[in-house]
């Protein structure tokens, strides 16, 4: 819903036509590429419009460019040889075309409870805090400056976060968490049923402001940055998340093959609604091996009902950077163990 759809390109006549749009093959969430450190590479060569998945793959993007010189310049760079930005892959570069299609079903069923979800280490709080609290927190940041990204705001406590890199400076230390979060992280420590979460110091603090709209591609939170606990209240608006956990698979060497979740996807999927005043909890399995992603909707579908997302969604994302290597169990979404 909300994205531009691109066709694949068909057969050997697409070649030698340009086109402003890649499609890119070896490239995507599933081999540890995010849309954004995707789109900071393919940015060396033109302004880019933006990076969409290609297919349900995770594994093939299109690279949208403002003009067909720049898809030109990046497809005669990049096709076919590593890209030591992009973790030393090799990327598979074709011309590709805005298509007229009918509107792609890609909804998934969306929980209103975690455990539904079956996912280790996946926790969701309702009520984590008050209306009044809410309001509070909400005040705060809006006397704070925020930094303005493409389609959103944020705001960094503690660290800052880079999102080229994905990655925190950890000798760059702005600074204890603002004391108006105190209140919150003092709930966190109080939680019971975590395996050490306890004992967790939470250190960075990433704010999030999204409009209606917009949200934000699938990613697992670089493990060498952070430790495994990961905590993010949704304040003011609702949206739905989803998780996707990629199978190790045939993306290597099958570039052709389409694969849906109707026709046998490479990944799983689960969706859950956040509402206002919630805590996340990721840890284990859910915060190594899922990718979370927040669709690009006006509107969700949670069971019945249409929801609509308010005029903006404000996220407080609590993490700890790591300070040593990951020592985790999942080493094929692992930085640290690569
Ligand atoms: O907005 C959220 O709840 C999630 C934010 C997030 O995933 C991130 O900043 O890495
Ligand atoms: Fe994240």
């Amino acid at each position: 819903m909300g994205l531009p759809r691109f066709g694949r390109p068909k057969g050997v006549d697409m070649q030698g036509k340009l086109s402003p749009n890649l499609f890119v093959a070896n490239c995507g969430p599933a081999v540890g590429l995010s849309h954004d450190t995707i789109a900071s590479v393919f940015a060396a060569f033109g302004e880019v419009n933006g990076v969409f998945a290609a297919d349900e793959s995770g594994a093939r993007v299109i690279v949208s460019y403002c003009d067909e010189s720049s898809a030109r310049a990046a497809l005669e760079a990049l096709d076919g040889h590593p890209c030591p930005e992009l973790g030393g892959r090799t990327l598979h570069i074709r011309y590709s075309v805005l298509q007229p299609t009918a509107p792609i079903n890609d909804s998934v069923p969306v929980s209103l409870v975690a455990s539904d979800l079956n996912i280790p280490g996946l926790y969701l709080v309702h009520d984590f805090v008050s209306t009044k609290e809410e309001e509070e927190l909400l005040a705060s940041i809006d006397e704070r400056p925020w930094k303005s990204l493409a389609k959103r705001r944020v705001q960094h406590y503690g660290y800052e976060f880079c999102y080229e890199t994905r990655n925190v400076n950890t000798r760059q230390h702005l600074g204890e968490l603002p004391s108006f979060v105190s209140p919150i992280l003092e709930k966190i420590s109080l939680l019971p049923d975590l395996d050490n979460a306890a004992s967790i110091v939470l250190d960075q603090l990433t704010v999030n402001e999204y409009p209606p709209g917009v949200g934000l591609s699938p990613h697992i939170d670089t493990h060498s940055a952070f430790e495994g606990f990961i905590f993010s209240l949704s304040l003011a608006g609702p949206c739905i998340m989803e998780f996707r956990r990629y199978t190790d698979g045939d993306w290597l060497n099958d570039n052709t093959k389409t694969q849906t979740p109707e026709n046998g996807s490479n990944f799983l999927r689960r969706a859950i609604y956040l509402p206002p005043r919630s805590m996340l909890l990721l840890s284990g399995e859910a915060r190594y091996a899922w990718h979370h992603y927040i669709p690009h909707h006006k509107i969700d579908l949670v069971k019945d009902s249409v929801i609509r997302r308010g005029s903006r969604r404000v996220s407080f994302t609590f993490r700890k950077v790591r300070a040593d290597p990951c020592p985790c169990d999942f080493p094929q979404y692992c930085d640290s163990q690569r």
